[in-house]
């Protein structure tokens, strides 16, 4: 395609087939959690490979303590947000606690439903046991890509007894890489690896033909996820240890909103400059 004289080349899509194509170059894929159009675009701007709507903007936008109470309607209403901000990126939409569980007709309802009505180009599921794995199966038949999601599952919090490292051991360890293979034999596209220790993210990397994304899950992966409100530095009561922040938002906003509240108060803004 001919390009504008003095404009830099367009930067390709991302798609399913070029993050197969990122495993076997060995590039790292860059993944952020975001939930509107006003941080979708930074982040494509930013030269991410994919944005996901997290059900994580339970805890982040609604502050709840748990994904399990984000809905689908929720999840569609900032994944066509998120959708109007992306244009590079892969858009990928969590599915929320209950809507791809219950049987493989209600998911394949639920997951076109968001496929159509947010416009993202696939869906995350939590969960790597051979019920899921057959509704994944199901999903990709019906043309809609997956990302599964393994390790430290949210939306499992109450049964994993709380938010805590999985697959230590070797038992553990083994029934991990089992469901990784399990996911990759169903279809999905790329496997979220979540609190998981490095060793045991790396095996599973090699055991699979799919890109592995971590949070938590070490170098080994074959790219990391973050949220970015998580990495913005904005969250500044989410230590987890696994975190690195990468900005000072937080701080930042509380400090800017003190100088307005400052300025108004001293009557300093708006000034001659700021009125009509
Ligand atoms: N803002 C935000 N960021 C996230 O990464 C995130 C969410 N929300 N909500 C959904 C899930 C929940 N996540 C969590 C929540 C807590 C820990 C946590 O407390 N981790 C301990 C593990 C302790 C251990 O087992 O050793 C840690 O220190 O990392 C980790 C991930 C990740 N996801
Ligand atoms: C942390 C990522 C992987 C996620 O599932 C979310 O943001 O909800
Ligand atoms: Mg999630």
């Amino acid at each position: 395609m001919s390009q504008a004289a003095g404009s830099a080349p367009a930067p390709k899509k991302v798609t399913v087939r070029s993050f197969a194509q990122a495993k076997e170059r060995r590039e790292p894929l860059v993944m952020v959690a975001a939930y509107d159009a006003l941080f979708a675009r930074l982040s494509d701007e930013g030269g991410v490979d994919a944005i996901l709507v997290g059900d994580s903007l339970g805890n982040v936008v609604a502050g709840l303590d748990t994904t399990v109470p984000v809905t689908l309607d929720q999840m569609i209403y900032h994944g066509a947000a998120a959708r109007r901000g992306t244009t590079r990126a892969l858009l990928v939409v969590d599915m929320p606690f209950l809507t791809y569980q219950v049987t493989t007709e209600r998911a394949l309802l639920n997951c076109g439903r968001v496929m159509q009505e947010t416009r993202c180009d696939a869906l995350k599921l939590e969960g790597g046991s051979p019920e899921m794995a057959e509704t994944i199966r199901a999903l990709v038949r019906a043309g809609m890509p997956v990302m599964g999601h393994l390790g430290f599952t949210p939306q499992s919090v109450h049964t994993l007894g709380g938010f805590r490292v999985q697959a230590r051991g070797d038992d553990a360890a083994r029934q991990l890489v089992d469901d990784a293979r399990r996911l990759e034999d169903a279809g999905a596209f790329s496997i979220v690896l979540e609190l998981v220790p490095a060793d045991v993210a790396a095996r599973v990397t090699e055991a699979v033909s799919i890109p592995t994304i971590g949070i938590g899950a070490g170098l080994g992966c074959d790219g990391q996820v973050l949220v970015l409100a998580d990495l913005l530095g904005l969250t500044d009561a989410f230590t987890p240890k696994f975190l690195k922040r990468y900005g000072t938002m937080a701080a930042d906003t509380r400090d800017a909103v003190r100088r307005f509240a400052t300025e108004v108060r001293a009557r300093a803004y708006p000034g001659d400059e700021h009125a009509f």
